[in-house]
């Protein structure tokens, strides 16, 4: 049976611990009767545990066969996600959730990359859990940092004790990694973001924050465009930065106007890999922008 639509598809990320299988949980919950089906795989581990995911039915559900999904993605991710596809029309909505050390970027790049998988689902976002009490000791920072950067929505979990004086500085602290993401404080995974609209959501707000102090390991560029682009020029301009940089260049976003387009484009960027979504009808701004988030010291980005 042919689908009528694309199916969304969120990535769920965070360190060890933060609380994704929580927020999952309680996300199946709220949305009894959606049908979902989420894809994860533990590290090293076979067999998926179906009793912490409650509201998914067991044949619904999906796991790579081997270790942890960033090193031993291959064809095998493709082909499990376009057999969910396949077997499952009646799928409202893919959740994957990455292992806690996983760069979640290889995880989000084949839905621009593949064609195959383009036409049968949509890329909708990423929501990154933090562990409140534990943020400041954990490990393996630079997965971390991609994590936090690469998210549209960052949920800071396990925060029922945390002081509103202390969310504030979390709350500075996390916008100098990632301006653009939306945060929320919350405990034991309860937060319902639409999860359809994350990156969308995000690009319009574009701003950034005044930061006179850089985050240490993560800096962000923006560049702004007073007049509308040739398309051809900066789509090359763009693919060739992403490829050079693409270990660098954590995460782009943007809003492009073209020469002689009637609608603005939504640009959404993960590692070297980027797509252009179809936006709003251009009423009076022709200004275009575009946000890089990542280790940029030392490159150089201009169109
Ligand atoms: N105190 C507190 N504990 C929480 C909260 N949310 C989750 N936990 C607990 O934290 C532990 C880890 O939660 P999980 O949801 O399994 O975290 P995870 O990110 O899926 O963990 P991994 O799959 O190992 O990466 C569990 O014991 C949860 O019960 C919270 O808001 N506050």
């Amino acid at each position: 049976m042919k689908r009528k639509s694309k199916i969304p598809v969120t990535v769920i990320t965070g360190f060890l611990g933060a609380g994704k299988t929580t927020f999952i949980n309680y996300v199946l919950q709220q949305k009894k009767g959606k049908q979902f089906a989420l894809v994860e795989n533990e590290f090293g581990d076979v067999a998926i545990d179906t009793k912490l995911i409650s509201g998914v039915d067991a044949s619904q559900m999906f796991e790579l066969k081997q270790g942890c999904i960033c090193c031993t993605l291959t064809d095998e991710y493709e082909l499990v996600l376009q057999e969910l596809a396949e077997r499952f029309p009646n799928i409202e909505h893919v959740l994957i959730e990455t292992t806690g050390v996983a760069d979640p970027a290889p995880v989000i790049q084949p839905f621009f990359k593949d064609e195959n998988l383009a036409e049968l689902y949509v890329y909708v976002g990423t929501v990154c859990l933090v562990d409140a009490m534990n943020f400041t000791t954990q490990p393996e920072k630079d997965i971390l940092l991609k994590q936090l950067a690469i998210a549209d929505t960052i949920l800071v979990n396990k925060s029922e004790n945390l002081p509103d004086t202390e969310k504030e500085d979390f709350k500075v602290a996390l916008k100098q990694i990632n301006p653009l993401a939306e945060i929320s404080f919350i405990s034991y995974g309860k937060a319902n973001p639409e999860l359809n609209q994350l990156h969308l959501k995000a690009a319009n707000g574009i701003d950034l924050m005044p930061d006179p102090e850089l985050h240490a390991h993560i800096q962000k560029k923006k560049l702004t465009f007073q007049h509308p682009l040739n398309r051809a020029e900066f789509l090359r301009w763009l693919d060739y930065t992403l490829d050079i940089y693409k270990n660098k260049i954590y995460r782009t976003k943007g809003i492009l106007c073209f020469q002689g387009e009637p609608f603005e484009y939504i640009v959404q960027g993960v590692g070297g890999s980027f797509e252009l979504i179809e936006g709003d009808l251009i009423l009076d701004s022709i200004e275009s922008q575009v946000v890089f988030i990542g280790k940029l010291e030392g490159l150089s980005i201009d169109f």
